[in-house]
């Protein structure tokens, strides 16, 4: 039986960089994780294809999702549901793939309850500022969400102490370098090493 993927869990307030930085880690070639494109009843930004981005459904469809038992994790952000779909992860997972969430704390920390081998990475902004300007800078929502969200972001990074690993997002580059060094080293725990030791030894 294939060796079960790598769960990384990326978190991080709105507008810190996630989506940037986890594209750029993509476009590097050297890690070959799966995104798992969450659902939301956020309605699409310009530009943004269903599929791709996210999952775009009604508030009754997801209601139903999380009945079904469909969900991995899921949580309400700023007036939207934002989930996991369980199916991807698994079967990703059991096929040996490492599988990569971008997913906000509550989620996340639904996972930790559930996932006991993922690993969490909390992405932070130099300061509250840079996130202000970052979130602005964006052009993709209004100021009365931009405010919400920033109102949000204190209680996040607050929740950061839950997690394995802090990254500041100061330059994209030096924040997917740093996350590079988490995966190298998280490959090398024990844990996930051992399946390999326990077949060349045998039983006894
Ligand atoms: N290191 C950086 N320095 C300057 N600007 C950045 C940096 N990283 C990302 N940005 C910019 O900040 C804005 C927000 O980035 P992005 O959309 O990736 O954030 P996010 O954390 O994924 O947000 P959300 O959680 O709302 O999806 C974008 O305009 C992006 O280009
Ligand atoms: N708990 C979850 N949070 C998620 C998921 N997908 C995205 N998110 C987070 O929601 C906020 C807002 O996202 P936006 O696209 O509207 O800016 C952000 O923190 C995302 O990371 C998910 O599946 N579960």
């Amino acid at each position: 039986m294939a060796k079960r993927g790598m769960l990384i869990v990326l978190s991080g307030p709105s507008g810190v960089g996630k989506g940037t930085v986890r594209k750029a880690l993509f476009e590097t070639g050297a890690t070959d994780f799966s995104y798992s494109i969450s659902m939301t009843t956020r309605k699409p930004r310009e530009g943004e294809v269903n599929g791709v981005d996210y999952y775009f459904v009604s508030k009754e469809e997801f209601e139903e999702n999380i009945r079904n038992g469909e969900m991995l994790e899921y949580a309400k952000y700023v007036d939207n549901y934002y989930g996991t779909p369980l199916k991807y992860v698994n079967e990703t997972l059991d096929q040996g793939k490492d599988v990569f969430l971008e997913i906000e704390v509550n989620g996340a920390m639904q996972v930790r309850a559930n996932c006991p081998d993922a690993v969490f990475v909390f992405l932070t902004p130099p300061d509250l500022m840079e996130l202000k300007h970052r979130l602005i800078g964006r052009g993709t929502d209004a100021m009365d969400v931009i405010n919400k969200r920033i109102k949000k972001a204190v209680g996040e990074i607050r929740m950061m102490r839950n997690y394995d690993y802090a990254v500041v997002n100061d330059e994209v580059s030096k924040a997917v370098e740093r996350i590079q060094m988490i995966i190298r080293s998280e490959r090398l725990r024990v844990t996930r090493v051992m399946p390999d030791y326990e077949q060349m030894i045998g039983d006894e």
